[in-house]
């Protein structure tokens, strides 16, 4: 006869054993010791791929200004630019649970704003719930989308729409500042928010702020206790060239796969070789 657990942390794996993720799935993760995968995703082809490969949350992330965009930062991300993205994302994600970032100047303003923006998410954009970066300041704009039914994701630490003003790409939350990471997840969590991510933060800060919440949490550079992780997908899976955050594993070379092949399209036309007969009519 085997002993089951009744109560308290068990072995943190295993895959959510749900056909359909939902914000409590994630909630439940959490108490069960289990972690959970998030992913960005800007469209439909590679949402069906994440979604079938197991990711459990789909990010329309700002970070399309860099990766689909290709602009240098999240800053000039509009509503309009987004949407799409995150229509195509959840029209074809079946088990995931699609997360979108609300664009920097879409919601800041008021809580009025934000439910404005958030529904326009829900409605047109197909998202199952949207992320918000800032800190306890913004734990009235989080009540107000909660009760307006839109599930809230509060992203602190380091946050790149506020670049500017944080003095560039660091990380936040060092030292006596970890303290301010916690109160600021507390008031998030207290307004609404059903899970906390945590961009570049140490992960003892983290740590912190996970065992001061309920609710789950998410990291990218901020250590392995977190309920769940999140990254760049054209990152982990090598598209992207260049310096890459300390952050990223590189789980692929796409860049070497996509160069090699593109590489033989273009000697095969060039020397008569595609197309053959059986490609033709
Ligand atoms: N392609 C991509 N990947 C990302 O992870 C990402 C985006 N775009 N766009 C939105 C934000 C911006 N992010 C970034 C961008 C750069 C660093 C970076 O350069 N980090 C350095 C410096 C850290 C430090 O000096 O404190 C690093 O080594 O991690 C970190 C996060 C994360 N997000
Ligand atoms: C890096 C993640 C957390 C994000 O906000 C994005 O991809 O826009
Ligand atoms: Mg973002």
């Amino acid at each position: 006869m085997t002993q089951q657990p009744q109560d308290g942390p068990r072995p943190a794996t295993g895959a959510l054993d749900v056909r359909r993720v939902r914000t409590h799935h994630l909630r439940e993760a959490k108490r069960r010791g289990q972690r959970f995968a998030m992913l960005t995703c800007y469209d439909a082809l590679t949402a069906a791929v994440f979604d079938a490969a197991g990711v459990d949350v789909l990010l329309v992330g700002d970070s399309a200004g860099n990766t689909v965009l290709g602009h240098a930062t999240t800053l000039p991300v509009t509503v309009g630019e987004l949407l799409p993205l995150c229509r195509a994302v959840a029209g074809a994600a079946q088990r995931a649970l699609v997360v979108v970032d609300l664009p920097f100047g879409s919601y800041e303003a008021s809580p009025e704003q934000a439910v404005g923006t958030a529904v326009r998410f829900l409605k047109e954009g197909g998202a199952h719930a949207v992320k918000v970066e800032g800190g306890a300041w913004f734990a009235p704009h989080v009540r107000a989308m909660t009760q307006a039914g839109a599930p809230v994701v509060a992203h602190i630490g380091f946050t790149p729409q506020s670049e500017h003003a944080l003095g560039g790409y660091r990380v936040q939350g060092r030292g006596e500042a970890g303290r301010a990471l916690v109160e600021d997840a507390l008031a998030l969590q207290e307004a609404g928010a059903f899970a906390v991510l945590m961009e570049m933060v140490p992960a003892e800060a983290a740590a912190a702020v996970d065992a001061a919440v309920h609710v789950p949490t998410v990291g990218i550079g901020a250590g392995a206790t977190t309920t769940g992780q999140v990254l760049v997908w054209q990152d982990m899976l090598g598209l992207r060239q260049g310096r890459m955050p300390r952050f990223v594993r590189r789980y692929a070379d796409l860049h070497g796969v996509v160069t090699e092949a593109v590489g033989r399209y273009v000697e095969d036309v060039r020397e008569g070789r595609f197309p053959a007969p059986e490609h033709g009519f």
